[in-house]
């Protein structure tokens, strides 16, 4: 199949400078050539269109809407064409509000695709339940249908509208999840697996769970979004809310090497590096334990 890498080089869905060099240390940590080097047929379709709105006031909570929506529309209009050519599309970014767009974008391409959400976070806040008013705090929200009228229409997001359902999500590596995403997930009955769970039954079990809630007859398109904080600190220190107690870098291959097993990839998100924080070796081993994740998404099997 062929893999086209976009790169989101955006921060404003969240206030620590930094993951708006996502892309290029990623690239620059050889991604694209790691992945030729598997025999996957990649192209590089250069970044999207990053959109700074001036004077881009807060709206209900929500800090740069303008801005975030905008170059929401952005991404969504660069995945579509993006996959309309190529059969996998890997965005690399970029805080997780890049997810508002990605996801949008790929379900114009494949509408019936489901979302696998590997992260420490559930990112599901709405402006109203958010504490930090942080968008990349809130992009599930802003695309789940369910959650439609809880969500004001803000400057800047008129072009969406929601395109999943809840029972479409699952969860994988959850251990920070607010009071608000505590009641949306279960009042919409959100498939979530936290680090409890990946304890109490293991990597394996907490797999097939996840990709049987949303996808029984094995049949759906996958959107997988990876925040690399779903990582243990100790293997991707450079991020912005990084939270004790992560994914090993075993439990993250297997996530992905059973990901690559369905044959049913359409999109990986990569979001949250951000080069800036910690030191030169916190930086390089963020980058190369993200890198060596995304490889096992493509063939890259540890049995050879
Ligand atoms: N839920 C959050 C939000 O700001 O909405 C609050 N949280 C930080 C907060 C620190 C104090 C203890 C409770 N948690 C970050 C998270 C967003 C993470 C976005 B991601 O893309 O990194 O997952
Ligand atoms: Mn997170
Ligand atoms: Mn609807
Ligand atoms: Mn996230």
């Amino acid at each position: 199949e062929s893999i086209g890498v976009i790169g989101i080089p955006f921060s404003k869905g969240q206030s620590r400078a930094g993951t708006e060099f996502g892309p290029e240390v990623l690239r620059n940590g050889g991604i694209v050539r790691k992945l030729q080097s598997l025999g996957c047929h990649v192209k590089d379709h250069g970044d999207v269109e990053v959109i700074q709105v001036e004077n881009d006031d807060p709206e209900e909570k929500a800090k740069n809407p303008r801005t975030v929506g905008q170059t929401s529309k952005s991404i969504a209009d660069k995945v579509e064409q993006v996959l309309r050519s190529d059969d996998i599309c890997i965005a690399l970014g970029g805080d997780h509000s890049m997810a508002i767009g990605t996801i949008a974008g790929n379900a114009r391409v494949e509408p019936d695709l489901v979302v696998l959400w590997i992260d420490a976070h559930a990112d599901i806040n709405t402006p109203m339940t958010s504490d930090s008013g942080n968008i990349h705090g809130m992009p599930l929200a802003f695309l789940v249908h369910e959650l439609e009228s809880y969500v004001p229409k803000l400057s800047g997001f008129e072009w969406l509208t929601p395109c999943i359902h809840a029972k479409d999500i699952a969860y994988i590596g959850l251990r920070d999840v607010d009071a608000g995403e505590r009641k949306i997930i279960e009042k919409f009955g959100i498939t979530a697996f936290s680090m409890q769970e990946v304890d109490k039954y293991g990597i394996n079990e907490v797999v097939e769970r996840a990709l049987r809630a949303v996808d029984p007859e094995g049949k759906r398109p996958i959107h997988l979004s990876f925040d690399v904080d779903a990582m243990d600190p100790t293997l991707t220190p450079s991020t912005g809310t990084p939270v004790i107690g992560g994914l090993s870098l075993r439990e993250t291959y297997y996530i992905a090497e059973e990901v690559a097993r369905t044959g049913r990839l359409s999109m990986i998100d990569i979001a949250e590096v951000n080069p800036l924080l910690g030191d030169e070796k916190d930086k390089t081993l963020t980058v190369d334990m993200t890198i060596s994740v995304i490889q096992r998404f493509f063939g890259n099997r540890r049995g050879g």
